[in-house]
């Protein structure tokens, strides 16, 4: 059966991919819709709706239908679904494509139904989804058509995602809203806290990903930041120390590693030790935080790696899936989710 999918759509909470075969990424856009607060109308979507952030009269809003790695408003999550796929295919169609979408693994059935309505009324002779933790672990190289045991950690923005896959399903797993973000808030509030200032998201951002660590460095380094005094409400410019970062961001840390923990306890034993011989991958921008392998591998007794190109596994993998959604149906012993 010759059924590869034409298009690929990465919908992430940050950002939106769309893919075409034999052209590859063919469209990147942020997650953000401008409507009409009264009307309801969508104004504009991608990267249009966020130059209007911030510069529009009162009755216009962005909305970032996706949040936190879920579907938080499913009708503006449709109106995007279908621009996005309209500017990519045009609206007179010769030729219905087929398409793929990776959903974030916490949707619900009836938000995947939503996916589905949408595209397919945006133009699609069938789609396929795919759950965003399959399309990081093929976009890390792995593969999971095979009857054994494979962990994905997927770090992101919003979320973190833990799963165990095989045979192209996932078996167990678990969402916490811990992730990039949240390591970001952390430092703003230690900054806060611990030298009366406030930074932005910015910067914390910076010092995480220049400083920041789950683990101490072999030798301290710093950084200089600006902020303001939340005394004398003036600018001000410190030296920040990577070990200041550690603490700010442990608790953090350790929630990840509490929902890599759950996940293994909740792992058939077969499984469990299939993962124990190849280590836990970790995909994602927030597996890129210095040391962070290190500190769950210590944690769990287990080998982690970081997949090569770690943030752009899932996008890869959405990709890649545009090839295989037929081995991976079969490989699940059921047809690919179709649609009249
Ligand atoms: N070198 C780095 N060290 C630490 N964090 C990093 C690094 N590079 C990127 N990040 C963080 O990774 C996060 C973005 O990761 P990614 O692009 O995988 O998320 P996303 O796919 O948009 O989010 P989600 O999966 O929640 O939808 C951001 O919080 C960013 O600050």
């Amino acid at each position: 059966m010759g059924f590869s999918p034409d298009i690929g759509i990465d919908l992430g909470t940050a950002s939106v991919l769309v893919f075409v075969k034999g052209k590859g990424i063919v469209l990147q856009e942020p997650s953000v819709v401008a409507i009409d607060k009264y009307t309801n109308n969508v104004l504009a979507v991608g990267r249009e709706a966020r130059r209007m952030l911030g510069r529009t009269p009162g009755n216009i809003v962005a909305i970032r239908p996706l949040k936190d790695g879920v579907i938080s408003d499913y009708e503006i999550t449709e109106k995007m679904l279908k621009y996005f796929i309209q500017k990519t295919i045009g609206k007179k169609l010769f030729f219905k494509p087929k398409i793929i979408v990776c959903v974030p693994s916490g949707v619900t059935e009836v938000e995947k139904r939503a996916v589905i309505d949408a595209t397919n009324e945006a133009g699609a002779r069938t789609t396929y989804l795919i759950e965003e933790p399959i399309a990081a672990a093929i976009g890390a190289g792995l593969d999971i058509t095979q009857p054994v045991g494979h962990m994905i950690v997927d770090i992101g923005g919003g979320t973190t995602d833990v799963a165990v896959i095989s045979l192209g399903g996932i078996v167990v797993s678990n969402s916490i809203k811990t992730a990039g973000d949240k390591f970001d808030e952390a430092i703003i509030r230690y900054m806060r806290k611990t030298h009366n200032i406030m930074i932005g998201e910015r910067t914390a951002e910076e010092l995480k990903i220049n400083i920041g660590g789950a683990i101490k460095r072999d030798e301290a380094v710093t950084m200089h930041v600006r902020g303001r005094n939340l005394v004398s409400g003036l600018p001000v410019n410190i030296e920040i120390t990577s070990e200041e970062i550690m603490d700010a961001l442990e608790e953090n840390i350790a929630s990840i590693a509490d929902a890599i923990h759950s996940v293994l306890e909740r792992t058939p034993p077969e499984m469990a030790s299939d993962i124990a011989d190849q280590g836990i991958i970790m995909t994602g921008g927030g597996a890129l935080l210095y040391g962070l392998d290190e500190y769950v591998q210590k944690r769990m007794g287990i080998p982690v790696t970081v997949a090569e190109d770690a943030i752009s596994c899932v996008a890869k993998g959405t990709g890649k899936a545009l090839n295989s959604i037929h081995v991976l149906a079969q490989a699940r012993g059921q047809r690919s989710r179709q649609d009249r």
